[in-house]
């Protein structure tokens, strides 16, 4: 049976419950995804000066083929959003500046530093979006940034981060749609603090600080991550829910969630409604928790689905901006961002392939029999056939046959690296 021909079928099925495959379809092709750039290096970056990853995130595997320059990371993130359906965004940190082999630490950093990147977003035709880097780096070397009791490296990072804000304004300006600048640090504890009340007062002061200068939302949209713990931060983290919740809330800012920055049985899904009642905006870092990890390759599991579907049945799709932040060094770093994004698309298509009115009604009819019954046996609808269609209108790999892709550019291209990398050694 051809894609066209298992798709009339699914639109039929879809149909009874009136469902319309083509107006889901049409939707979907709408709702960007912000990829992180990220994934494509080990967020290992591009300043001169390089420091080993720190902040109490790592980056394990040695998969061979890691982008090494800009070049090769804009052109492994070329050939994955050939493979991904939609136009979708790319996310930087400020470790992605190219400085010409001149050391520009990181509260110098100008939006001439990610004019090729501008440059290269136009050809593509996307969006950025960007990241102050509060890690990986002398002064961020003892977990303490924006909080830290030394007034020094506060002023430091709050001097990055106002720079940071002027290049997200600029990749606003230039590219036609704001950046999301989301503002991630470290800062925290290993063991149980002696003071929790300080470095956040700190902190909040810095933000402060930080966001002094009004800038357009035209251009730029400030956000804040929280986060649960790290790797050397176990007992206590500055930035935490309630910081940072409470803060975007009495401040106008964008609060960020990250999948993977929560309690293991809280879940991010189940957030989004209550936030979407404070805050006309929410962004989240969709990512896959497993034990200690915070980062790895999202999969269709029902928790993504929840998401999507708490964004689809809240009406919220314009206010939610998805980006994803995985970083997984063990496989193909093409194919960890392809079958990551591909998933989250998949994930947003489930949702809007569901009959949420009615199944809204049948709770507030207290049917709770019929909510569960169909909740269920949705879950075997023939959604497959409608994401095969949606793959081959956006002329991307139907199924499967992207990875061939994948395997071929390794051969060619990610392996050469490797071996080039061998001979200068
Ligand atoms: C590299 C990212 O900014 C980082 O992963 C941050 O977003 C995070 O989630 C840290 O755990
Ligand atoms: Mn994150």
């Amino acid at each position: 049976m051809t894609v066209e021909q298992s798709y009339a079928l699914a639109k039929e099925a879809y149909g009874k419950w009136d469902v319309d495959t083509d107006a889901a379809l049409e939707i979907l092709k709408t709702i960007p995804v912000s990829i992180h750039c990220w994934q494509g290096d080990d967020i290992g970056g591009f300043e001169v000066n390089k420091s080993e990853l720190s902040g109490g995130i790592d980056v394990t595997g040695n998969y061979p083929g890691k982008a090494r320059t800009p070049e090769e990371l804009r052109a492994d993130l070329e050939l994955a959003m050939s493979l991904i359906p939609g136009r979708h965004r790319v996310n930087l940190h400020a470790l992605y500046a190219e400085t010409n082999g001149q050391v520009v630490d990181r509260d110098e950093l100008e939006p001439v530093h990610f004019k090729n990147w501008v440059e290269w977003a136009k050809t593509q035709q996307i969006g950025l979006d960007f990241n102050p880097t509060l890690f990986s780096h002398p002064k961020a070397e003892d977990g303490l940034t924006l909080a830290s009791p030394d007034a020094t490296v506060r002023e430091f990072w709050i001097e990055h981060c106002v720079k940071c804000r002027k290049i997200a304004e600029y990749f606003g300006k230039a590219l036609g749609t704001p950046s999301l600048m989301n503002i991630w640090i470290p800062d925290g504890y290993k063991d149980i603090p002696a003071d929790r009340l300080t470095p956040r007062k700190r902190l909040k002061d810095s933000l402060d600080a930080i966001y002094a200068e009004e800038i357009s939302g035209k251009y730029l949209i400030d956000a804040v991550e929280s986060k649960v713990f790290g790797i050397g931060s176990e007992s206590y983290v500055v930035g935490s829910h309630e910081f940072y919740m409470g803060y975007a809330l009495t401040n106008k800012k964008t609060y960020l969630m990250d999948t993977g920055h929560y309690h293991p049985t809280e879940t991010v899904s189940n957030k989004i409604s209550s936030m979407l009642l404070f805050s006309d905006k929410l962004a989240l870092h969709v990512s896959r928790p497993v034990r200690w990890d915070s980062d790895h390759v999202v999969i269709l599991d029902d928790e993504l689905k929840e998401i999507a579907i708490e964004i689809v049945r809240n009406d919220a799709l314009d206010k939610v901006a998805i980006g994803l932040d995985f970083f997984d060094a063990s496989i193909n770093r093409v194919a960890a961002w392809t079958i990551g994004t591909r998933n989250m698309i998949k994930a947003l298509l489930y949702a809007l392939l569901m009959p949420h009115d009615l199944l809204k009604r049948y709770q507030d009819e207290g049917n709770y029999t019929a909510r569960l019954a169909l909740l269920e046996e949705f879950k075997t609808y023939p959604f497959g056939a409608v994401w095969d269609q949606y793959c081959a209108k956006m002329n991307v790999p139907v199924g499967e046959k992207w990875l061939a892709e994948v395997e071929k550019y390794e051969r060619e291209e990610l392996f050469k690296r490797t071996q080039e990398v061998l001979s200068v050694d």
